[in-house]
């Protein structure tokens, strides 16, 4: 599905990611996981770029508008696949269909509050729920996410796990969850310093080479692992 060899990426001086070469199949799960700064949130912000026309992305930074409600932030989500003039008086008098849908689904994400509800008036968890709910709304087989879960409860994100997997074909999400990591996904990627460390398939992954990277003694482990890569 998508493939790329020595890729560098830089701000200004800053190197971010560094000769890393890659290959993600159709259908796979994939956990990234790395220290902070480790260059996680730029290569999954350039898989974005790379598989744009078939990806849903929930970025750390989650582009909702603080003045729309949850109802229409969730609506962006399906902006591009209806014609203009439906979603301008969507934004005005929003139809009962997507009005149906988005109360369903934000009912599946816990979210038990009127979906007219203002961004701007809701909490941090229900804020990351309404980002997570433009994603599923967009319908891609992709789903790309960066820590989407950081601001929930453990069991709530176990929950929506289970819900972006059942959606998705192909699921590429960094982490910081060391169990969802290692039960979950079909495949952990680990970065440190900009480059791959490891790549360890579901069944060999345990918890020691985690363990590893985030303590900084991951060198040994490099070349192991990188043989599944
Ligand atoms: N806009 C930017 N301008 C300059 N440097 C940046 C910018 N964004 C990120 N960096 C630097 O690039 C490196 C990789 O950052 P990145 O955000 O990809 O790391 P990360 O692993 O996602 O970190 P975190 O877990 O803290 O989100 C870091 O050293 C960071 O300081």
């Amino acid at each position: 599905m998508i493939t790329f060899e020595n890729l560098t990426l830089k701000y200004a001086d800053k190197l971010a990611i560094d000769r890393l070469s890659l290959t993600i199949e159709a259908g796979e799960k994939v956990a990234i996981i790395g220290t902070s700064g480790a260059g996680k949130s730029t290569l999954l912000a350039h898989l974005y770029l790379l598989l744009k026309d078939n990806a849903a992305y929930c970025s750390q930074k989650q582009g909702l508008v603080d003045s729309l409600s949850a109802y229409h932030n969730v609506y962006m989500g399906a902006l591009a696949r209806h014609h203009w003039v439906y979603n301008l008086v969507n934004l005005i008098a929003p139809f009962k269909k997507p009005l149906n849908e988005i109360n369903e689904l934000c009912r599946e994400l816990a979210l038990d509050f009127p979906i007219s509800k203002k961004l701007s008036t809701l909490s941090g968890g229900q804020r990351q729920r309404v980002a997570l709910a433009r994603a599923l709304y967009q319908e891609k087989s992709t789903f790309i996410g960066d820590e989407p879960f950081s601001a929930l409860d453990p069991i709530m994100g176990k929950r929506l796990l289970d819900l972006v997997f059942a959606r998705h074909e192909t699921v590429i999400m960094v982490l910081h969850d060391k169990s969802s990591a290692l039960s979950y996904f079909d495949r952990v990627i680990g970065l440190s310093q900009g480059q791959l460390k490891l790549d360890i398939p579901h069944e060999e992954i345990n918890s020691s080479h985690i363990d590893e990277l985030y303590s900084g003694s991951v060198s040994d482990l490099a070349s192991d692992t990188l043989n599944h890569a």
